[in-house]
């Protein structure tokens, strides 16, 4: 099936604001941005106001002012990419904030395999996805990268929602043929193989190029997985040339485990590069412990890095180096990993993101022996969490031709944000209280910005788009 075209052309109006390279943010204020009904950006002009648009524009665009939405950003309002969540496991919605003092291992025995088993009923599986789609839509995640569970039906039911919803998204069907419960389990590899070529066939039937939902091959993590399993899905990626994701070095037992499971692997990192996963379409999610050796070899392959650091924190895992990612040439992007991490929301990622880079450069902190200065270099600023949040996860996925900026003949996959929840309300609150004195409404658009960052909710996330279709209004 082709994807239908949208009823209208759009014009928007107002402040944009998108990442440019990693560490810069571009302001373009009193902007129009031009998306025909393929949801394609296909003017984008400066110092631009309704009026001009209607009398310049259109005309070249071949549009009429009643075939065209206008939505313009109030003051104090803008536009800004789709966040893109490089990782997330939808059938873990409900266990969100679930996780005690566990770590990984005892995680996934204690709340996350029981609550993926339970997606064997559709009914249940319908209530949380429609849920978990719905939520991240509300913050702004225009492209999600998910892990389903074992079930091809209920992985189908995911793939629909989100085509039906409106939601850009990679879906997989978990492979995992050893160390789950008996009750959790792929009965071979074969059996597992057969499950997830039934899922990419329904998926395929959906959305036949791809356009909106894409299957990706998806082995749970290497100690959930024989030698065989592994092997059989790196020549399906190869035979098929889809996206992988798993996870990789999270945790030291997992490591240690991984040891002991595949003692003719050099490395955890080198188990998947054994079974052909290690590709320029691998998103591997987590990397916290990689040695120099792992991290090269990810660079090589070109495979990409989801980095969660709410899931770190939340279960103990560690903090991931992600300047030392980007410094090797390794995409990085953010994942929320619901529900190691307890938020659905990419803009907790990024702060979180912010916060696990500081902590990298506190001078307690034992890491290597590297000195103070370089160790300060770890701190990710606000410009550049925000890029890993949009273009930074488009590389990530695969799509930063199509998503992540705003340029002409890509996907109009973007948020409205309005900063009434963080500034707006303030300013009635306290400006000119007598003392004359200004606390907010002050700022400029940099530490607006910031604000949102550190303070911004869903309650900010007006309007939400994906290919140009409007997925998600706040109601006020
Ligand atoms: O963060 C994680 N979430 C999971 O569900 C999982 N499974 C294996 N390793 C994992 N890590
Ligand atoms: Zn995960």
């Amino acid at each position: 099936m082709t994807l239908p075209n949208n009823e209208k052309n759009h014009l928007f109006l107002g402040t944009f604001i998108h990442s440019k390279r990693l560490d810069e943010l571009q302001y373009l204020h009193d902007t129009a941005i031009c998306v025909n009904t393929t949801g394609k950006i296909v003017a984008i002009e400066p110092e631009c106001d309704q009026s001009k648009a209607e009398a310049s524009l259109y005309p070249k665009l071949g549009w009429t002012t009643h075939d065209v939405i206008v939505t313009a950003a109030k003051e104090g309002q803008f536009f800004f990419p789709g966040f893109i969540d490089t990782h997330l496991h939808a059938p873990q919605y409900p266990n969100v904030g679930i996780f005690g003092k566990s770590t990984l291992l005892d995680w996934l025995n204690t709340y996350t395999f029981p609550m993926e088993a339970s997606m064997a009923s559709l009914s249940k599986a319908r209530k949380v996805y429609t849920r978990c789609v719905r939520r991240t839509l509300a913050h702004g995640t225009t492209t999600a990268t998910y892990f389903a569970t074992i079930h091809v039906e209920s992985t189908n039911l995911l793939a629909d929602l989100c085509l039906s919803m409106g939601q850009r998204a990679f879906i997989g069907r978990v492979c995992m043929d050893q160390l789950g419960p008996d009750y959790y389990l792929d009965e071979s590899a074969e059996q597992g193989l057969a499950a997830t070529r039934a899922n990419i066939a329904h998926i395929r039937s959906i959305d036949r190029d791809f356009e909106l939902v894409s299957p990706i091959i998806t082995p749970r993590f290497a100690p959930a997985c024989s030698a065989d399993m592994l092997r059989r899905l790196g020549d399906l990626a190869a035979e098929t040339r889809l996206p992988v994701q798993t996870h990789v070095s999270e945790n030291v037992s997992e490591i240690a485990l991984v040891r002991e499971l595949f003692p003719d692997s050099p490395h955890y990192t080198g188990v998947y590069e054994q079974a052909g996963l290690l590709g320029d379409r691998t998103i591997l999610a987590h990397a916290i412990h990689l040695s120099d050796e792992e991290a090269d070899l990810v660079a090589r392959r070109k495979a990409k890095v989801a980095h969660c650091p709410c899931s770190n924190s939340a279960i103990t895992s560690g903090e991931a180096r992600v300047r030392w990612l980007l410094e090797k040439g390794i995409d990085v992007g953010l994942g929320t990993d619901m529900s190691g991490g307890y938020s659905p929301s990419v803009l907790e990622a990024a702060r979180l993101a912010c916060l696990v880079s500081n902590h990298l450069a506190m001078p307690n902190k034992q890491a290597d022996g590297c000195s103070q200065s370089e160790k300060e270099k770890s701190k990710l600023s606000v410009e550049e969490v925000l890029y890993l949040a949009t273009r930074g996860g488009a590389e990530v996925v695969g799509l930063s031709s199509k998503v992540g900026s705003f340029e002409v003949g890509m996907d109009w996959d973007a948020q409205l944000i309005g900063l009434d929840m963080v500034s707006e309300e303030a300013v009635d609150d306290y400006t000119d209280d007598g003392g004359n004195v200004e606390i907010f409404g002050w700022e400029t658009w940099e530490d607006l910005v910031a604000k949102w960052l550190f303070n911004g909710d869903d309650r900010n996330t007006k309007k939400v788009w994906v290919r140009g279709r409007l997925v998600h209004e706040r109601r006020s």
